[in-house]
């Protein structure tokens, strides 16, 4: 099967800075994968170098075969800062960003995600009546209304409560499971990434390569506590010097 994100040979360094040393990266359609390493290996450099953000100083990243020049509109990226606008409603926010004229069915559409994300009910409520967890799910509502092909997910859910956090993976996995994306998560949270990732990357301190690759053939929903898992954990960790 043909890659939906193929990265070739990315290197990327800042001045005399090298982040990012050598990737090569095949990600199939409809794929879930989770990137750890250490705290300022390159991760998020990386994600934006795939999503158009920054340019390789060599090697290539392509989607759909075509060249990533540029951020693309089929792809989406839901960032631990949140992105969602303080003057408009739930909805409004929802309808940013949805191409037509057609007001009513932007609306309808709106309606539908902030539904799919469990926020029916909350449609017209501004972002300062929402919870931390609620305002994630705007944000996340709001990458799935423009129906992208790929989720770009840099430590989506690191500011929020861990319990929140527990509940919004499941949420996303359902989502997953109605909605097929190809999705890059981005995460500081080992058991996260083997909760949700059909693969796991575990790349090297900076300047980053990929070090290690896991596969996770568990079906989900999946316990982090069964033995397999256990043990995948124990070896990421390894791998990350814990
Ligand atoms: N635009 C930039 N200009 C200069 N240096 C940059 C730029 N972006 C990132 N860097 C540097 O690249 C290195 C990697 O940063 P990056 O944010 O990609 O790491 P990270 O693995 O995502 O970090 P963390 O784990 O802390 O989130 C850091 O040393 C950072 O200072």
């Amino acid at each position: 099967m043909d890659a939906k994100i193929l990265v070739s040979g990315v290197r990327k360094q800042f001045r005399s800075l090298p982040v990012v040393d050598g990737i090569d990266l095949a990600v199939a359609p409809g794929e879930f994968v989770a990137i750890v390493g250490p705290s300022g290996c390159g991760k998020s450099t990386l994600m934006k170098l795939l999503a158009g953000f920054e340019h390789p100083d060599s090697g290539s990243v392509a989607i759909d075969g075509q060249a990533v020049t540029r951020p693309t509109p089929n792809a989406i990226v839901i960032s631990q800062h949140g992105s969602v606008f303080p003057w408009l409603t739930v909805q409004e926010n929802l309808m940013f960003g949805l191409s037509g004229k057609d007001q009513a069915a932007k609306e309808a559409s709106a309606d539908h995600y902030a539904d799919v994300v469990g926020l029916k009910g909350f449609e017209k409520a501004y972002p300062h009546e929402l919870s931390g967890g609620m305002l994630k799910r705007v944000e996340i509502a709001r990458a799935l209304a423009v129906k992208p092909d790929i989720l770009f997910m840099d430590e989506p859910f690191s500011a929020l409560d861990a319990l929140t956090a527990l509940k919004m993976r499941n949420e996303l996995l359902r989502i997953l499971r109605e909605e097929r994306h190809t999705v890059i998560l981005i995460t500081h949270d080992v058991e996260e990434a083997i909760y949700l990732a059909d693969r796991v990357v575990v790349l090297s301190p900076r300047p980053t390569t990929i070090q290690s690759v896991f596969a996770i053939a568990q079906p989900h929903p999946r316990k982090v506590s069964q033995p397999a898992l256990q043990e995948i954990k124990d070896a990421i960790l390894g791998q990350l010097g814990l």
